[in-house]
């Protein structure tokens, strides 16, 4: 169990509605869906309503500083299924760079990729007091579009299982690309956080706004939140 899975869901019952793609840029068509992931009648284009309004506040901070710069949505709401068949493809992915196969893998081995997997990825749990974060609505992956359209790049891709995947991971170099990247990274990091949101602390990519994830940190930094304001949002809406 991590941590932040002990912080009490207080579920406020909020929609999730669509994050339309001429209010802010999108990955399409989505990564997942691309590779078969079970969305059924689901989109990954959702998120709660208060998280899209955060998310709009944070593209308007970015905008001051940047004028013509765009968040980019990468992935956001991914039912529990989806969690698990994303789980699943990232072991079968990790095991094939190692010239392995899952099946063919020793109780060691499979320990050790679960652990690498499980380091960027949360447990696909049905258990409504731990669930994943994507799975509540509150949680999202993105980066930045310069004011050209160009994605902006921070120095590694979304969902890489690797430390260059940790926020910090190019603070320290003195390369003026990867100070770039940092800088990138920081921009990103100081206009979602300066909207309420936390980040995922190995995933630069990765924050989230009234999930159990968001409570903890927040109390982490010696915010006083009790409790998330999202559960699992198929338990509410039994899609
Ligand atoms: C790996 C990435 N796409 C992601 O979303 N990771 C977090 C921790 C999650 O699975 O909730
Ligand atoms: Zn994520």
């Amino acid at each position: 169990m991590k941590p932040y899975q002990k912080v009490p869901i207080e579920e406020c019952g909020e929609p999730m509605i669509a994050i339309l793609p001429d209010l802010f840029a999108v990955v399409s068509p989505h990564p997942y869906q691309v590779l078969g992931a079970p969305y059924g009648e689901q989109s990954p284009y959702f998120l709660r309503q208060r998280v899209v309004t955060q998310l709009l506040a944070a593209q308007e901070a970015l905008q001051q500083d940047y004028p013509g710069w765009r968040l980019q949505i990468f992935d956001a709401y991914r039912p529990v299924a989806v969690q698990q068949f994303m789980v699943d493809q990232t072991l079968a992915d990790l095991a094939r760079s190692q010239g392995l196969t899952v099946a063919a893998l020793t109780p060691d081995q499979q320990q050790t990729l679960r652990e690498q997997v499980y380091t960027f990825w949360a447990p696909p749990s049905l258990d409504p007091t731990m669930p994943p974060p994507h799975s509540t609505g509150a949680a999202l992956d993105l980066t930045l579009v310069d004011g050209t359209g160009q994605v902006v790049d921070m120095g590694s891709p979304i969902d890489e299982c690797s430390p260059r995947s940790y926020p910090d991971y190019f603070q320290i170099s003195d390369r003026p690309l990867e100070r770039q990247y940092h800088h990138h990274r920081q921009l990103l990091a100081r206009v979602m956080i300066a909207a309420g949101f936390q980040r995922h602390p190995q995933e630069w990519w990765h924050f989230s706004w009234g999930d159990q994830l968001w409570a903890w940190l927040s109390q982490q930094s010696g915010t006083p939140v009790t409790s998330a304001h999202y559960g699992r949002y198929e338990l509410i809406h039994g899609n």
